[in-house]
């Protein structure tokens, strides 16, 4: 490894959307190296390859450069290491933290001439394509010269606020193609369920041997008047938790009239998405191979943490059962890792945020069609959630544990009510569809808290023992 690699192989594993903690690094490659900016500071675009026990993954990391020594103090906690490149000794640092650097990008994507929609995914324009391209949407204007802040909190990914008008979010594992965050944001372009897309940033990413336009990055409208979803119901979770004995629609600060808002808006997105890309029905034999995949995820899980054991029985015949239905299952793109931190509050109403699916899979089995019950299941485990976190090891746990499960039992009801009256299939009909998606969110729950939050794991532990009582 060079010099360079080596400080990568020390960094990547403690960043918040490294995806691979569950095993030691093995190797770092650095890929790709495209500069953006040569000078004082510098900027690059590194596609970085990480190796671990049999699987290699790649990673986007912005790397800005200066001299070494020259780092300034407010940059400090964004520092990789000092090595020598190009024959000087530079500090490298992750740009997505210096706004002198990330208002180039801001910069390029508003200078970038206006393409149409379907040249999202289509190949790099004809002659020599850039290596990192910056296309901006026809009939979006960018306005330039804003400073970025990076958004706090937790993420698989980077975003940048630019002003009060733009996010770019920066992707940082890369799978080789279209990113389905940007492919369904641009399908739902127009819907006032989603931020509204401006622009992307793509690079080619090498695959067995082949360049393939690979997103790195999506600018959209900044949510300025937003609440986070999670952080909604949590408060509301807390009013409860401050009223002993009160019912969850007695406590202030009830959250079902929002979660059936919410139930509505998301029908109504599913809607428009099967309105707009392709639909199916689910094959009898295509449902066997989802049971399985399931089942395989359960294998997995359970080698990890053992604690899943007494639950393999429960859980396998909820897939059985699933394997078994015989009544066709319409299925669509959706949205595929749906929960309370991807929907925030505007003023005028609910808006769903990153459609990248499971962080951790595949990107063709992230764009494969999938029942929406898949996503209405993802949401109902997070009620769930909302209920339960601020029990983690808290004295107060066994006397609140009632009111932990009627408040999420009223707005799961409320939200599957809203689905219904949205016009999405209604969830009470579907139960056996509905509780295997149901577990097999509380398994991918068990091994991301597991790699993620260790302290977390008793929430989706606990659910699936309630699930399974
Ligand atoms: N366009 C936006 N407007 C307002 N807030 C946003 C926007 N995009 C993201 N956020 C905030 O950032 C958080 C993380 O964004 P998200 O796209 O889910 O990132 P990740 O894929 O890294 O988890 C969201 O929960 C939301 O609070
Ligand atoms: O938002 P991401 O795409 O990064 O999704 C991953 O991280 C989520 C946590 O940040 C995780 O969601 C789980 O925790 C949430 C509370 O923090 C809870 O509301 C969700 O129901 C629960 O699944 C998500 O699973 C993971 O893919």
């Amino acid at each position: 490894m060079t010099q360079l690699e080596e400080l990568l192989a020390d960094w990547i594993p403690r960043q918040r959307w490294f995806a691979g903690k569950g095993a030691p690094i093995e190797t770092v490659t650095v890929q790709a190296e495209h500069p953006l900016v040569c000078g004082d500071p510098g900027l690059r675009v590194l596609v970085v390859e990480v190796g671990q026990r049999d699987s290699v993954s790649r990673y986007q990391v912005l790397l800005g450069l200066r001299p070494a020594g020259t780092l300034r103090e407010e940059l400090a906690h964004a520092a990789i290491g000092v090595c020598r490149l190009g024959g000087l000794s530079r500090t490298v640092y992750d740009a997505a933290h210096d706004p002198e650097l990330t208002a180039l990008l801001l910069d390029r994507l508003a200078a970038a001439d206006g393409v149409e929609a379907d040249a999202i995914g289509g190949p790099a324009p004809s002659g020599t394509p850039a290596p990192v391209r910056f296309r901006r949407l026809d009939g979006n204007d960018v306005h330039a010269g804003q400073r970025s802040l990076v958004l706090r909190g937790e993420q698989s990914n980077t975003s940048l606020v630019y002003g009060e008008d733009y996010v770019l979010k920066s992707f940082r594992r890369l799978w080789p193609g279209l990113n389905p965050d940007l492919e369904l944001t641009a399908a739902l372009a127009g819907s006032p369920y989603v931020a509204r897309p401006y622009a992307w940033i793509e690079t080619d990413v090498s695959q067995d041997g082949r360049p393939v336009p690979t997103t790195l990055a999506m600018l959209q409208e900044y949510m300025r008047s937003a609440t986070d979803g999670w952080v909604l119901a949590a408060t509301s979770v807390r009013d409860l938790y401050d009223a002993p004995g009160l019912a969850p629609a007695d406590a202030g600060g009830d959250f079902a009239g929002e979660a059936e808002r919410l139930g509505a808006a998301t029908a109504a997105v599913h809607r428009a998405l099967a309105r707009e890309l392709p639909t199916d029905v689910l094959s009898s034999h295509a449902l066997r191979e989802l049971a399985r995949s399931m089942l395989d995820r359960l294998r997995q899980a359970t080698a990890e943490v053992p604690e899943l054991q007494p639950y393999v029985g429960v859980l396998r015949s909820a897939y059985e059962a699933l394997a078994e239905v015989d009544e066709p299952l319409p299925i669509q793109r959706v949205h595929g890792d749906y929960h309370l931190g991807q929907v925030v509050r505007t003023d005028a109403g609910w808006v769903l945020l990153d459609f990248e699916g499971e962080p951790a899979a595949p990107v063709e089995e992230r764009r494969r069609p999938s029942s929406p019950l898949r996503d209405v299941a993802g949401m109902l485990r997070s009620f769930d959630y909302a209920a339960r976190y601020q029990l983690v090891g808290s004295s107060a746990a066994p006397e609140l544990a009632p009111a932990a499960r009627a408040w999420a039992q009223r707005n799961r009801d409320a939200f599957s009510a809203g689905y219904a009256y949205g016009g999405g299939v209604d969830p009470e009909k579907h139960q056996t569809v509905l509780r295997a998606f149901e577990y097999d969110k509380a398994v991918y729950e068990v091994l991301y808290e597991a790699h993620n939050r260790p302290s977390w794991l008793r929430i989706p532990l606990d659910s699936i023992a309630a699930l399974a009582a």
